[in-house]
């Protein structure tokens, strides 16, 4: 793969990394690291270990990262499924990592597709105040928005909007922002070398003005007081060092604050407080990663609760819940029951992709529940519910969408059922005489 790397790719890193540069080289010689992330609003760490099929070995920069090995397969795992982790490269979990979240707040990503770090974000706030995942692809959010429901995160909107734009309608709103900038990607080049490509058609005056751009709009959007992370996974100075000394000098009311450093840790080309991670000095690819705060303090947005009245179908539904609705509200768009803790004020002409958790779709004389709302309960959450041991043949069965048997652990429920794997939830079902009709989303099955 060093033999892809082109010639000004090559200058640029020896420049850099001066007499590392042959460590950095050499790093091409080695296999990528694979990673996964507990999600901690569905499970511990400590009791996800306890039932871990994985060999894992704790990331030294994560309260919540783990390196599995390349051979083992999670994504083929019914805990993959129940949104118990979520799999992720180790150096991109050091920017929410450094992002001090505290719950109840207001959090926007602003640049989140597909998600990686968003659900991270979501996990920190533990289904408290709100998280707005924001996207300029509107395809790309998509994925933002499976990954987010399978994470069980219900207190997130998604909006696919120029994250300039977005600007305008949120000024000193948030209390943290995580800016996780399109970039030239040269950290991922042992990973992905297709991006040796990319990297070839665009020079490097492509993505910094780009960048500029996103993180100055970014801090517009921040309350006083609050804080705010810019990352990419790129090592030019140009893309990271230079953007953020564009933004200290358009913004004098915001500074620096040192990150910790890990062993291997690097710090940014002078500028001690951020840090950089390269593959020779730690067992990931790379990345880039600065946090700032805005001067001063300002107290919390709050925003108010609304009352709708709720169809009669939808309401028998919910007597098969004790999940507390009753600290959000609920709102009927395009038949579909909307619930969400916050209520962000109404905007105009916006792409809105998703305002809380969508509970279900309002049928002509009945309600049919999400496959988000089942991932979002916990099991003790639903009346009805059937708990497959992870051995059980009958949960792939169910994930692959096939009809199951549970006459030898039910014949008595009706209706609806929330299928779980050892107590976590996977999917809506309904069940009559013991025979389940499998109502698990068509694009989520096993494959
Ligand atoms: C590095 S990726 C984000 C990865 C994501 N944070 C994660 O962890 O999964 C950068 C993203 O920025 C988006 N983007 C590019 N320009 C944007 C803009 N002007 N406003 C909002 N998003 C933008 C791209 O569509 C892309 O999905």
């Amino acid at each position: 793969m060093v033999t892809q790397l082109p010639e000004s790719f090559i200058q640029q890193m020896k420049e850099l990394l001066k007499d590392e540069f042959e460590a950095y080289i050499q790093s091409f010689e080695h296999e990528r690291y694979y990673g996964l992330r507990v999600n901690t609003n569905k499970i511990s760490v400590q009791d996800f270990l306890k039932i871990s099929p994985f060999d894992l070995t704790p990331i030294p920069w994560t309260d919540n990262g783990f390196y599995y090995e390349g051979d083992q397969k999670p994504a083929k795992h019914p805990y993959y499924y129940a949104g118990l982790y979520y799999l992720q490269e180790p150096s991109a979990m050091l920017p929410a990592q450094v992002l001090p979240i505290e719950e109840n707040e207001l959090v926007l990503d602003t640049c989140a597709a597909p998600g990686g770090k968003s659900t991270e974000l979501a996990a920190k706030l533990h289904n408290t105040g709100l998280l707005l995942s924001n996207d300029i692809s509107t395809s790309r959010c998509q994925g933002l928005i499976k990954n987010l429901e399978l994470s069980g995160s219900y207190n997130v909107w998604v909006c696919s909007e120029d994250l300039i734009d977005l600007s305008n309608r949120f000024t000193q709103t948030f209390d943290k922002i995580l800016v996780d900038a399109p970039c030239s990607g040269e950290g991922m080049f042992r990973k992905e070398p297709h991006l040796i490509n990319s990297w070839i058609q665009r020079d490097d005056t492509y993505y910094p003005p780009i960048q500029k751009e996103i993180l100055s709009s970014a801090i517009d959007m921040l309350r006083p007081g609050g804080m705010i992370v810019y990352s990419t996974c790129t090592f030019s100075v140009k893309e990271n060092e230079e953007v953020i000394q564009d933004a200290l000098d358009r913004h004098p009311d915001i500074h620096l604050v040192s990150i910790p450093k890990c062993p291997g840790f690097s710090s940014g080309i002078n500028m001690e407080e951020c840090v950089r991670l390269y593959p020779h000095k730690i067992h990931g690819e790379g990345h880039f990663v600065a946090l700032l705060q805005k001067d001063g303090d300002t107290p919390q947005k709050r925003y108010q609760n609304i009352k709708t009245s709720l169809p009669e179908s939808f309401k028998e539904f919910l007597n098969l819940c004790t999940f507390d609705f009753s600290q959000g509200s609920f709102i009927i768009k395009n038949e579909k029951a909307i619930w969400s803790p916050l209520q962000l004020p109404e905007q105009k002409k916006w792409r809105l992709l998703r305002s809380g958790l969508i509970c279900g779709e309002l049928k002509k004389n009945h309600f049919e529940p999400s496959q988000a709302l089942a991932l979002a309960l916990k099991k003790e959450q639903f009346k009805n519910t059937v708990d497959l041991s992870v051995e059980d043949t009958r949960v792939i069965k169910y994930l692959k969408g096939e009809t199951i048997d549970i006459k030898d652990l039910d014949t008595k429920t009706k209706g609806w059922i929330l299928i779980c794997v050892n107590g976590y939830p996977l999917g809506f079902g309904k069940i009559d005489k013991g025979i389940i009709k499998n109502k698990y989303a068509k694009g989520w099955r096993w494959q």
